[in-house]
């Protein structure tokens, strides 16, 4: 853009009085400009990189030697090292350390990446939250207590010991719940976390960090499947670490796991494990395996073996791009190649920017009775920026009601702030509020937003796996954000669904309305059953939809009964027990999860509804 026109535009922003906006740089666009750059030009390169290190919430990688010409990037060592020693000096006066990422020589001489990221300020940090997933035994709670107390395996579930969370998965060595795990590192790369007598002071950790990564340890056994999705879909994961045992490949719920975060756009990176006690030709054809499905029509990703620093960098930065597979080879017990992933953690970037100026939204998923502190929520800042003290609308109750709860504390990682942001999580002391008010699925947001709950909304969704066929009534659990709700099928646009069929539905939750958005990802599960995609249209809760309510489908198939086998547990307390044998039995015929129907004993529960400990562990597990 001419000079001119940006200094008209200036002037009219002027008259407004608004600030100006709009800032020329295109006299810091070449290639040697950090040489020696004139006064004004310092000034422009400064404004340049705040601005870029405020977009990435504390950080950003500067190119030096990279002009406007790619043909022509490089810089003799001269001017290298006076580009170096400016771009140091702008990094200072921003309060940023600069650290080499890489160099590289070219044709016309030297190229070079750097990090250039804030300093600790001990009351905020950048968070990254990364969901941990893969089958039983990958090694994903290993992996997470080798990175996050830096001390290696034993082969034999020495590292993971000091993730569980309950006496069962101590027994077990099979995690059931959401946990959270985070690794902090500061300004200049470098891992925080010093485990004192074996534990980790969170606090600490983040008064230290300039970025702390959030890892959500997802279940890798099938049974604790719906606590997964939750995982996926209600921590609302900024990357996805799919982790997949070198020995045992992708087996079990590996592709179950690829295909959930596909269907929820989280970009994935992959860690296989076990490097130390695999022979070479499988570990071999685990990898084949990999790429072929990664590059297959479903996943259209682009694998990246990632092997030495520089495809580090260069996989961490083009990340962003849902399209990138980097794929690491690691050892808990040996240690190998765990740097790597380490330098790769501390590269990601947050997805989220630009949401602080909307009217703040928080999404809850866990809450918990403190005593002396009373209720407390703890969730996902989607959008905006939530201050202490800030009255928000809490709901939907289970009547669809909101109301107005003061925020009386914030804690981030156990950490107490006055504010949290959009993509970070936190958590909050409510007063007057009984955790039994609580549900997960339920939000906080600004008086401005004036929500309103639904029973019905309209959603586009694809048939990722059906054994047979889906009609009008059919019900499953709908996973969108942290609402968890069964859900049934009012109309569709088809008249039956079958695996690839995609179509536009109407749902309706079965218990009470939520809180929904329009273009939110969804998930429709019941077992292995799964359909994904958007919300298209909220139909907000009016008295008279509640009066609308349909009763639960007669039987039309077979595939039907079963799934209306849970409505009619809730909603027809009268139904024969032949009628209940009849609809276990279709199950069984038809459900490739049959393990978990038989869990259920004789009880009255839903079918999809996980074992007794993985309810119990689900409500009380996740920490803040
Ligand atoms: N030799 C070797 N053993 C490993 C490695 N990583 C994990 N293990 C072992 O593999 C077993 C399973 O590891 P876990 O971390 O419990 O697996 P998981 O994926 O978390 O399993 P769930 O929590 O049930 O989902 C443990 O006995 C670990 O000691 C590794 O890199 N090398």
């Amino acid at each position: 853009m001419e000079q001119t026109e940006l200094n008209k535009i200036n002037t009219q922003f002027q008259e407004l009085q608004l600030p100006s906006v709009i800032v020329d740089y295109s006299s810091i666009r070449s290639k040697t400009v950090l040489v020696s750059p004139t006064e004004e030009q310092y000034e422009l390169l400064q404004k340049r990189l705040k601005e870029r290190i405020a977009e990435s919430r504390g950080e950003t990688i500067y190119e030096l030697g990279v002009g406007e010409d790619a043909s022509d990037n490089g810089l003799d060592s001269e001017e290298y090292l006076a580009s170096l020693a400016t771009l140091q000096s702008l990094a200072a006066t921003l309060n940023a350390d600069c650290v080499e990422l890489r160099q590289r020589k070219g044709e016309k001489g030297t190229t070079g990446q750097y990090l250039i990221r804030q300093r600790v300020d001990e009351s905020d940090f950048m968070e990254i939250r990364v969901a941990v997933v893969g089958n039983v035994d990958a090694g994903k709670s290993t992996l997470l207590g080798v990175l996050t107390h830096g001390e290696l395996d034993n082969g034999r579930g020495f590292a993971r010991q000091r993730l569980f969370r309950h006496k069962h998965e101590m027994e077990s060595g099979r995690t059931s719940s959401v946990g959270n795990d985070i690794l902090g590192f500061d300004s200049l790369g470098n891992v925080v976390n010093r485990a004192e007598h074996g534990h980790l002071d969170w606090v600490k950790i983040c008064e230290q960090s300039s970025k702390v990564i959030t890892f959500i340890d997802l279940a890798g056994h099938e049974k604790y499947l719906k606590t997964t999705v939750f995982g996926m879909t209600g921590h609302a994961p900024d990357f996805g670490m799919l982790m997949i045992g070198a020995n045992s490949g992708i087996i079990g719920m590996t592709k179950e796991h690829l295909g959930l975060s596909l269907a929820l756009s989280v970009p994935l990176f992959v860690v296989i494990t076990k490097i130390d006690m695999c022979p070479v030709n499988i570990l071999q054809d685990t990898l084949k395996l990999l790429v072929k499905i990664l590059k297959s029509q479903g996943c259209r990703k682009v694998p990246v073996m990632v092997r030495t620093a520089d495809e580090v960098v260069l996989s961490a930065t083009n990340f962003v791009s849902e399209r990138l597979c980097p794929i690491f080879q690691v050892s808990n017990v040996t240690g190998e190649n765990l740097e790597l992933l380490k330098m790769f953690l501390n590269l990601l970037t947050t997805r989220v920017t630009g949401l602080d100026d909307l009217p703040a939204e928080f999404q809850i998923d866990d809450s918990y009775s403190v005593p002396g502190v009373g209720t407390v929520v703890s969730g996902t800042c989607l959008q905006g920026v939530i201050r202490l003290n800030d009255v928000l609308m809490l709901g939907p109750d289970l009547l669809g009601h909101f109301q107005p709860i003061p925020v009386k504390s914030i804690h981030r990682k156990r950490m107490n702030v006055r504010e949290v942001r959009s993509g970070q999580t936190a958590s909050f002391a409510l007063k007057k509020i009984k955790r039994s008010q609580i549900r997960k699925g339920m939000v906080m947001v600004s008086q401005e937003i004036n929500p309103q709950a639904c029973w019905e909304f309209e959603g586009e969704i694809l048939v990722l796996h059906h054994p047979t066929t889906i009609s009008q009534r059919y019900q499953a659990m709908v996973h969108c954000g942290s609402i968890r709700q069964t859900a049934s099928i009012l109309t569709m646009n088809k008249d039956c669904l079958r695996t690839g069929d995609k179509a536009t539905v109407k749902f309706r939750f079965i218990k009470h309305p939520e809180y929904i958005k329009i273009g939110q990802r969804m998930v429709f599960r019941e077992g292995r059953t799964k359909a994904v995609g958007n919300v298209l249209k909220p139909l907000p809760h009016t008295p008279s939809s509640n009066a609308n309510r349909t009763k639960p489908a007669k039987m039309q198939s077979r595939n039907t009964q079963s799934q209306s086998y849970n409505n009619q547990q809730n909603q027809n307390p009268n139904v024969g027990t032949n009628d209940v044998k009849a609809n276990l039995e279709s199950v069984l015929e038809m459900s490739t999860d049959k393990r978990n129907v038989k869990t259920r004993g004789g009880k009255r529960k839903r079918f999809n509804a996980p074992t007794q400990s993985s309810d119990v562990t689900e409500s009380s597990s996740t920490t803040q």
